[in-house]
């Protein structure tokens, strides 16, 4: 079955499954702290008067330290109550090497992820009679897992999650993975953000005696080092003070220690993680900003009404951008770009990513100048962004490199740095990081061009080792050789040296490239280095090289892969060709999924059934028939196959849709 827009068919159309999201018709104002108890309460155990103060004053230091968001927005007006995806696993036929049976994350599509839709208020809900002890919220870097964490923390502070009596927050961006000599009271009140604890010895006897009612959160879990072996070496006693954070961690993740407490843990997804997943009972993934999230976001950070439209429109009009704010924090640079805007400035935003973070350092910078009246050298703090790039950590090196007070106090103030408890100073965000640490590898003189190559992961061959890391240094690197604008204060870090011949090794890097061969996840990283660039010439040459059948199965794209994919493959015209597209496994959302299908130069394409039936009912409904039947010529599903049962439901779903939809097109005609 190649092409179903001829089958004409008498069958009474089908109602395709509606797609249940709870909170889909809800505007971000809707959502409230969940007061009510959402576990079934039981008796409430005696609690000593020197423990209930304790837990009065973490009540009250959660709520101060969280009623204001990383970047200085305030939780209860500027928060937006990102959806969650609830994601499952199933059992494999098969069996592994230690002859247990092999679960696997399932990809949904996107009108299943929409029925899996929850809001926060279902995180730590029990679907069934069993209690969720174990619970993993997933999403890529800036999606805002520790502002969700610091939301829970702060409803629970102010009443809510009543069936928690102690909630524990440790940030694993802070915790030294190094040392041995933690016990689990020392985890929870001495690491955690917790505050000091006079009587520590009380409150953590009421804990051991209690532990249904505390819920412990591992933050940034991507920092506390190798996942291989992680559940090998636990902790298996409450007193012994000879455990590293990481046994701790086993500890509780395995039920050695503190049975029956909650864990949540947030975390970026990545391959190494799957062996953790399989054990969770919950498995969350935060979504992105939908467009009437940004909407929403963007008006609360305008005050003025004709501001507010303003930077709408502006963003509006830029579809990059536009697209890019589905990332929260992204979306919070753009709204600080949009917050400094004069208007002798340049009306533009930025086109690519490197170009929004490189403006975004260079405003803060440039405010920092006014303020200090003398421009502040960062070539320091590229230089310790590369080094902690290198360990996959956060955490600044203080050990090895003196950092003056004034150059921390700079990283600080222009939000590049973030301080724990002012005994730890780390990266604030990925990105920032790593646009530092492209800034050392592409500018200092100590980097030749082949360990610049050997940086990136466009090198095929290269394993790759820390997830998201990679991928976004080596988009600046590209952005950064590129970059045409040169900023007025990050520019002025060292004497920019000639990058003509990193830039060459890296063009010839990328010109050698068989795009046939990658990978899925591979080949859309490839697409962003080459969009990164802006250059035509390298986009093209792209294009020219891409196989036919393109398949994109496997790698999670989000809108602003999509913007990339379609605005490369619009040169496809001007060099005649036309691929098949293969969106299987991409999670794409429908707004990509018509845009991509749209495209003069994709001939057929695969997607999910039920999200191609969703895209056809759009289309018919918006009265484009010209484009449904374009929809309806294109897709294709041979060969077909299907892995679960549901794949041959869906399957007469399409055959009564198909034929309903030709009829109409034929009518049409
Ligand atoms: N739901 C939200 N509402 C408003 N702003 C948000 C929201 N989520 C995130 N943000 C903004 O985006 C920034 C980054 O979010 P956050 O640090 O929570 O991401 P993350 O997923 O934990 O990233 P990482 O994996 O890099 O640690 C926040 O500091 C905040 O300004």
């Amino acid at each position: 079955m190649s092409s179903l827009s001829d089958t004409a068919s008498k069958i009474e159309p089908p109602s395709p499954p509606t797609p249940v999201s709870p909170s889909k018709d809800k505007t971000p104002q809707d959502y409230s702290p969940p007061s009510t108890p959402l576990r079934t309460q039981e008796p409430r155990p005696e609690i000593p008067k020197r423990v209930e103060d304790y837990i009065q004053k973490l009540k009250s230091h959660l709520k101060d330290t969280y009623s204001v968001m990383e970047g200085g927005k305030k939780m209860d007006s500027h928060y937006i109550d990102t959806r969650l995806v609830q994601r499952k696993l199933v059992i494999q036929t098969g069996k592994n090497a230690n002859k247990c049976l092999e679960k696997e994350l399932v990809v949904l599509s996107d009108s299943e992820r929409r029925k899996a839709m929850v809001d926060r208020s279902h995180v730590f809900q029990n679907c069934g009679p069993k209690p969720k002890p174990l619970i993993t919220v997933l999403g890529k870097t800036g999606l805002g897992k520790s502002t969700l964490i610091q939301r829970l923390a702060l409803d629970w502070s102010t009443g809510g999650l009543a069936q928690f009596q102690f909630v524990f927050l440790l940030n694993c961006k802070v915790l030294d993975v190094t040392k041995s000599n933690y016990d689990l009271k020392t985890l929870l009140f001495g690491l955690s953000s917790a505050p000091d604890c006079k009587d520590s010895e009380a409150a953590f006897k009421y804990v051991l005696a209690n532990p249904n009612k505390v819920l412990i959160i591992f933050d940034s879990f991507d920092d506390i080092g190798e996942l291989e072996g992680l559940l090998q070496s636990s902790a298996t006693s409450v007193t012994d003070n000879s455990y590293t954070v990481r046994q701790l961690f086993s500890g509780l993740f395995q039920k050695k220690i503190l049975s029956g407490c909650t864990l949540l843990v947030a975390t970026r997804p990545k391959d190494a993680l799957n062996h953790l997943l399989r054990k969770v009972d919950s498995i969350l993934e935060i979504c992105c900003f939908s467009p009437k999230d940004i909407q929403f976001y963007v008006s609360k950070c305008f005050v003025e009404a004709s501001k507010q439209e303003s930077a709408l429109r502006k963003i509006q009009n830029q579809q990059y951008i536009f697209n890019l704010c589905s990332n929260p924090l992204l979306c919070r640079f753009t709204c600080f770009l949009l917050e400094q805007d004069n208007p002798e400035d340049d009306d533009t935003l930025p086109s690519t990513l490197t170009d929004l973070c490189q403006r975004v350092l260079d405003h803060h910078l440039e405010l920092r100048d006014k303020v200090q009246g003398s421009k502040q050298d960062i070539s320091q703090l590229c230089n310790m962004a590369w080094d902690s790039f290198k360990t996959c950590s956060s955490l600044l090196n203080q050990d090895q490199t003196e950092i003056s007070k004034q150059l921390m106090d700079c990283g600080l103030n222009c939000e590049i740095l973030a301080s724990h408890k002012a005994q730890v100073t780390y990266f604030s965000s990925l990105f920032m990081q790593n646009f530092l640490a492209a800034m050392f590898l592409v500018q200092s003189k100590d980097i030749n061009e082949r360990t610049l190559v050997a940086q990136t992961i466009l090198n095929h061959r290269k394993k790759k080792v820390c997830g998201e890391w990679q991928d976004i240094l080596q988009r600046f690197i590209l952005g950064l050789l590129y970059q045409k604008a040169t900023p007025h204060y990050c520019g002025a870090l060292q004497s920019f040296n000639d990058a003509q011949a990193k830039r060459k090794t890296l063009e010839t890097q990328l010109e050698n490239l068989k795009p046939g061969e990658l990978t899925p996840g591979r080949l859309l990283e490839l697409f962003h280095c080459v969009y990164e660039t802006s250059k035509v010439r390298l986009a093209k040459h792209l294009v020219k090289k891409l196989p036919e059948n393109l398949s994109f199965c496997g790698a999670q794209l989000t809108p602003v892969d999509v913007y990339v994919v379609r605005h490369l493959l619009q040169h496809a015209k001007g060099l005649k060709r036309t691929f098949s597209i293969d969106l299987r496994d991409t999670c794409v959302p429908l707004s990509g999924l018509k845009e991509l299908v749209a495209l003069s130069c994709i001939t057929s394409f695969r997607a999910p059934t039920l999200d191609t039936i969703d895209l056809w009912e759009d289309l018919h409904h918006n009265s484009d028939e010209v484009s449904l039947k374009n929809a309806l010529d294109k897709f294709t599903m041979d060969p077909f196959k299907a892995s679960q049962l549901s794949h041959l439901d869906n399957l007469a779903y399409l055959s009564k849709s198909t034929g309903r939809r030709s009829c109409q097109c034929v009518n049409q005609n």
